[in-house]
């Protein structure tokens, strides 16, 4: 099966989870699901760009260091003043950056385009002699020139980062529409797997896929509710699934999916009849078992082979818990990169290559971070890729200088 039919496949068996309002703060990070629009003009009034005089722009007609004009200072007014003093002609008002502009103004002057006694820049108490005429409109943010109110500043589908939560909270919106983190749960499987840094007899290995899944997890915003590191039998995993099966949207496993004699997450699987094991052409992460346990998890049967493991959560785990949430983006943007270094292309699969990749003044360029040959097993190098290279199936091999699709997965 092609990594699109699988992946169809996958995104067709999720529907996004159920709506909720929720606190804005409680909600970063999560994807909106209904537009949310501004409940105020940005800016809220007319107000100052800058620290300086509000004034009527007239006043300072043909203004200049050498033919200063000089206005009277009738008041002040700061950031979080609601006073709106009156400027009849020639008076000025101090203001600071943010404050609402005077409604008799129309411009602003820089305090270091005045004079007061001493040298430009001192505040005046009284009088300021104004060294250049100011147009109107001069250092005035204008009512509703980012947003006017009603107006749609995020929609759903989009993920609450800092700069849209922002300016959600700057729209006095304080709920919005999201839909939860998926509740997830990862069980490695492997009789063999020790946990790192314990000592290790002939055939143990420490293990790391749990530490991978739960990293992977958390750089998507989502805490797995339980890690487990499994040396069951068959029969033992099944007893583990079902009583997880349907107290999490999905289980994530590794391992125990190939042929083997003690394969023991696909003979458990086998029993489910809404669980499918599918041979991905896909270069590594080929073996995966994935569906829905009777209990309603969905669950994705990730090969052991740590880099296959790696690749399955980008190509599969990571664009259905991105639908489950609702995203509108399921994947990252694959940009092209030029190959520093060639290496050999599969006939029929599609092939991911973990890359270093590095901008350059003429666009990205990556080079393999593994032994091109054989690497799914190769969690070491592995653990310096910044990204894959993906290369269909039948391209024939990848020379230095050829472009490759790449995404890029951690800079
Ligand atoms: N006769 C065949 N043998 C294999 C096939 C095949 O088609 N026919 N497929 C190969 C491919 S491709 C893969 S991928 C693996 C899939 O194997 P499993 O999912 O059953 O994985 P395991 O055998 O359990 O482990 C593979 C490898 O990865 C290490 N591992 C597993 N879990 C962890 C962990 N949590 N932390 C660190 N390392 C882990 C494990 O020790 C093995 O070395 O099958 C091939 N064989
Ligand atoms: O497909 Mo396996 O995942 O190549 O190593």
């Amino acid at each position: 099966m092609s990594v699109d039919a699988h992946l169809r496949a996958v995104l067709d068996a999720v529907t996004a989870l159920p709506v909720e309002t929720a606190p804005l703060g409680a909600a970063i990070g999560r994807v909106l699901a209904a537009d949310v629009v501004a409940g105020i003009d940005l800016p809220l009034w007319d107000n100052s760009a800058m620290d300086g005089y509000a004034v009527r722009a007239v006043d300072t007609a043909g203004a200049s260091e050498g033919a200063p004009v000089r206005l009277a200072v009738i008041g002040e007014v700061a950031a979080g003043h609601g006073d709106d003093p009156q400027l009849s002609p020639g008076a000025a008002v101090r203001i600071m950056t943010g404050a609402p502009l005077p409604s008799s103004a129309d411009a602003v002057v820089p305090v270091e385009q005045t004079r007061a006694e001493g040298e430009p820049g001192d505040w005046a108490e009284h009088r300021v002699t104004v060294l250049r005429a100011a147009q109107p409109g001069a250092h005035v943010r204008r009512r509703g020139e980012d947003v006017v109110a009603g107006e749609r500043i995020a929609s759903a589908g989009e993920q609450l980062g800092a700069r849209r939560a922002a300016a959600i909270a700057a729209a006095g919106v304080s709920e919005v529409r999201v839909r939860p983190r998926p509740s997830v749960a990862v069980i490695t499987t492997g009789s063999e797997l020790r946990s790192s840094g314990a000592p290790l007899e002939r055939g143990q290995i420490p293990e790391s896929n749990s530490v991978l899944l739960a990293a992977l997890l958390a750089e998507d915003g989502i805490e797995p509710v339980s890690v487990a590191v499994s040396d069951d039998d068959a029969s033992g995993l099944a007893a583990r699934l079902a009583r997880i099966d349907g107290r999490v949207d999905a289980v994530i496993t590794t391992g125990g999916v190939g042929p083997g004699l003690h394969d023991v997450v696909r003979i458990a699987l086998a029993a489910e009849p809404g669980v499918r094991a599918v041979r991905v052409a896909v270069k590594p992460g080929q073996p995966q078992c994935f569906g829905r346990l009777r209990g309603g998890s969905l669950i994705f049967a990730l090969p052991g082979n740590p880099v296959s493991a790696a690749v399955s959560y980008e190509l599969f785990v990571r664009p259905a818990l991105r639908h489950l949430q609702g995203a509108s983006r399921l994947h990252r943007p694959r940009v092209p990169a030029t190959v520093d270094s060639g290496w050999r292309g599969s006939a029929d699969r599609t092939q991911v290559l973990p890359v270093r990749v590095r901008s350059t003044p003429d666009g990205l360029r990556c080079a393999p971070a593994v032994e091109p040959r054989g690497y799914s097993h190769a969690v070491g190098r592995h653990g310096a890729a910044e990204g894959y290279a993906i290369v269909e199936p039948g391209r024939g091999d990848v020379a230095a200088g050829e472009t490759v699709e790449t995404v890029v997965v951690a800079w």
